[in-house]
């Protein structure tokens, strides 16, 4: 079982946290929230939209401010967006209301699962290779400093990662004394 109030998963893009929160959710009896769908749907428009409009500053606000008000509910699985780890305050949020997930994507592997994606406004540049790079060696640190489980994802596909996943959460949380 889950004992933590919400399962928060956060990494960078393309490492999955969107499907395989949606995959987890059920098993756990949580409210799959996504911190990116949750904003589009409050805007009424896209995140590429609110790039172009407000810039990644303007972006970010919003992030905060959605991630504030989504983490003020229990039983939830949070889908964080990629950077929700840029901001301190954020950080201390995840850490003080819920139990987190790192799930880890390696940039080749980012680049090759997100290969067709035209969604994610910082990569919709040539260099995405070198901009993945860029942001694992800002990113990695502040996503390890949040997470209480790292979980790799390069070698599994979504359907198998979700359940290994499930797995070592189970392990996990018996081993620090949840009990069913
Ligand atoms: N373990 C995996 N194996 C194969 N494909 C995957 C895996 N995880 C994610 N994908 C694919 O990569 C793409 C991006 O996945 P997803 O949207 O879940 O990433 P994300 O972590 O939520 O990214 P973002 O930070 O941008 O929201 C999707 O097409 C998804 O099907
Ligand atoms: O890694 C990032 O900074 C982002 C990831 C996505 O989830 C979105 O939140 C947005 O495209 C920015
Ligand atoms: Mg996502």
């Amino acid at each position: 079982m889950n004992p933590a109030r919400n399962l928060i998963l956060v990494g960078p893009m393309g490492a999955g946290k969107t499907c395989i929160g949606r995959r987890l959710a059920g098993h756990y009896g949580l409210r799959l929230v996504d911190a990116d769908h949750e904003i589009e749907r409050h805007t009424g428009t896209t995140i590429a939209t609110i790039f172009e409009c407000e810039g990644e500053a303007g972006f970010r606000a919003r992030e905060r401010s959605m991630l504030e008000t989504l983490l003020r509910d229990d039983g939830l699985l949070l889908a964080t967006g990629g950077g929700a780890v840029l901001d301190p305050d954020n950080r201390e949020l995840l850490r003080m209301r819920g139990f987190v997930v790192h799930l880890r994507a390696t940039p080749a592997q980012q680049l090759e699962r997100l290969r067709h994606d035209r969604s994610r406004p910082l990569l919709a540049r040539p260099d995405r290779e070198a901009v993945l790079h860029e942001m694992a060696a800002t990113r990695d640190p502040l996503y390890a400093e949040v997470a209480d489980l790292a979980f790799d994802t390069d070698t599994l596909g979504a359907a198998d990662a979700a359940r290994r996943l499930q797995h070592e959460l189970d392990r996990h949380w018996q081993r620090t004394g949840a009990t069913a």
